[in-house]
């Protein structure tokens, strides 16, 4: 249940990454103190900052994202494919929506490829392959390492929370995401009044209030400008501004249902007041693609046994969502 906390918590994961795989991670003394520090951000915000010195991928990524979004933008190299390829692939600014109203971001989507028929009907609206920006050249290599970084990053920060919630550490492992799904998005959010006629007012949404679809996401935010916004049990939006040397860490849906609600999918949205133009790289770790998803046992239990939620599939969720993100 989220609070009305007033800013988010930074925690240093860095004793919890050293010992997650190892067998008596539970009794180390460095290993418990992050759990709680885990378990109290997860109850009272369902955000934290993740505190990951080596993310120098990340900001390369992050320089390389800008100019991918730029080169994007003036030379049209990515096209979506409406018929082949629907989800993957360049979205212009206006063109994802938010509970009816169009986004003023722009951004270029990835989705873990899925093997064909892998999954049959379920798989089949998001099965198809990324369209990779193609400069710098080695762009997709760039993704690759970036993207395998995080994965680990996450399960790594999964475990904690296993842990957290009371579970064992690989609660969140084998036939719930021992083969993960993940999405991932550049972001580019224009500053406010650009001369590009799309995002004139300080009071455009760059992205409107949602929630996550998934397990845990993994933001890397562009340096100096704040404007993400997390919104507390009262109502009132609080600033996440970047930290350097960290993600900005949140909790998406499917975590929510496994937690029973101990732990929340908090709303959250982005507006960039600043006059530049902001990237972002969001990274969204996922259960696997057809997990069935219900409630922990242990989380029931914590919750005088009442199941607050229905059984879900990830799969399911993450299409209703995506074919909803879009006018057609
Ligand atoms: N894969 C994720 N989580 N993407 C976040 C996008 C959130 C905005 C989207 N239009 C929506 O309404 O959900
Ligand atoms: O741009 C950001 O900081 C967050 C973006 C976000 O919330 C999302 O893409 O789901
Ligand atoms: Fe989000």
């Amino acid at each position: 249940m989220a609070t009305d906390f007033k800013s988010i918590p930074v925690i240093d994961v860095a004793p919890l990454f050293a010992k997650c795989d190892d067998p008596k991670m539970v009794q180390d003394p460095g290993v418990r103190e992050v759990v709680k520090q885990l378990d109290q951000a997860c109850r009272e915000a369902g955000f934290f900052y993740a505190i990951y010195w080596r993310i120098l991928e990340g900001h390369i990524l992050m320089l390389v994202s800008r100019y991918a979004l730029d080169m994007n933008v003036r030379y049209g190299c990515l096209k979506k494919h409406k018929r082949l390829n629907q989800n993957r692939g360049y979205q212009r600014i206006g063109e994802n929506i938010t509970k009816g109203v169009p986004d003023m971001d722009e951004a270029i989507d990835c989705y873990k490829e899925l093997k064909q028929g892998m999954y049959g009907a379920l798989g089949k609206p998001m099965e198809g392959c990324n369209q990779w920006p193609h400069y710098p050249p080695n762009f997709k290599e760039l993704m690759e390492k970036y993207i395998s970084l995080c994965t680990e990053v996450s399960r790594k920060i999964m475990r904690g929370i296993a842990l957290a919630l009371g579970g064992s550490p690989d609660e969140f492992e084998g036939e719930r995401g021992g083969d993960a799904f993940w999405v991932m998005r550049l972001i580019g959010y224009p500053g406010a009044s650009t001369a590009n006629g799309k995002c004139t007012s300080e009071n455009d949404i760059g992205c409107g209030a949602h929630t996550d679809y998934g397990l845990l996401t993994l933001v890397n935010q562009d340096e100096n400008i704040t404007a993400l916004q997390v919104r507390n049990q009262a109502g009132e939006w609080i600033s996440a501004p970047p930290i350097p040397g960290t993600f900005v860490c949140n909790i998406g849906d499917m975590l929510k249902i496994l937690s029973n609600g101990l732990y929340e999918s908090t709303l959250h949205r982005v507006i960039n007041k600043s006059p530049t133009y902001r990237v972002c790289v969001a990274f969204f770790y996922e259960p696997n693609y057809d997990a069935a998803v219900e409630p922990l046992e242990v989380c029931v239990r914590k919750s005088s046994g009442i199941r607050k939620f229905e059984n879900a599939v990830y799969g399911e969720h993450l299409v209703s969502k995506v074919q909803t993100n879009f006018v057609t």
